[in-house]
């Protein structure tokens, strides 16, 4: 059985549809939801499912041992970020090498990197007329969104979007594909 943790921030719309994809999955489980915010809506969603949460203290996580201890007692094998606003530590990475993978609401190169997140990378988008937008999924390495990528979908972006209004038509991209590309990753 493989087991999955997932890092969130947020809303955790993601985390719910991977936590269904693979509830009475023969080979992969989720295991552990780990996140960053002690009100994110994410907790609730791993409550809902009795699914174990960590809230992660900043001052362990980033000067610490990024938590690597824990998650190997746990026999997490494979990290799922899904909104997950910090960092990843270089400590974590080495530990799950090839193992950490990332959503990103954007068809990078373009419109990632910090400050690049949740809205700001729909407002940016919007802002340069854009006539198409989608979403990245990659391996995630020491720099933020830049490792490999591993699928890509496009979307249209209306000349009449929002940010808001772009970001639905992206989380329907994001819940079609992410939990079956994170299952073809893990098998
Ligand atoms: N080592 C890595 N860590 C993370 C990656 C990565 O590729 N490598 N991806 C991000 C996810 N992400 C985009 O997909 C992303 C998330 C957040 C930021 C950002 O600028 N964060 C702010 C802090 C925001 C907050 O604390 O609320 C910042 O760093 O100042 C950029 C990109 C997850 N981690
Ligand atoms: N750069 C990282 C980033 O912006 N990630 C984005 O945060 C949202 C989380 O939504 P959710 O909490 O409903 O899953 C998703 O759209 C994801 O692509």
């Amino acid at each position: 059985m493989t087991s999955i943790a997932i890092f969130a921030s947020g809303a955790g719309s993601n985390a719910r549809k991977i936590i269904e994809h693979f509830s009475h999955h023969p080979k992969v489980r989720v295991d552990l939801i780990v996140c960053n915010k002690p009100n994110a809506g994410v907790l609730n969603i791993a409550d809902e499912h009795g699914i174990p949460t960590l809230l992660l203290d900043k001052e362990q996580f980033f000067r610490g041992n990024a938590y690597v201890d824990e998650f190997k007692v746990d026999d997490i094998e494979f990290i799922v970020l899904a909104g997950f606003l910090w960092k990843i530590p270089d400590a974590l990475i080495h530990a799950y090498p090839e193992k950490i993978v990332n959503i990103h609401p954007a068809l990078l190169p373009k419109y990632g990197g910090k400050g690049m997140y949740g809205n700001f990378v729909h407002e940016a988008v919007i802002a340069n007329k854009e006539t198409e937008s989608g979403i990245t999924i990659h391996l995630v390495d020491e720099v933020y969104d830049h490792g490999k990528i591993i699928f890509q979908a496009k979307c249209e972006v209306k000349k009449d979007d929002t940010p808001e209004s772009l970001a639905q038509r992206i989380h329907e991209l994001e819940h079609k594909h992410y939990a079956k590309v994170i299952e073809q990753l893990v098998s």
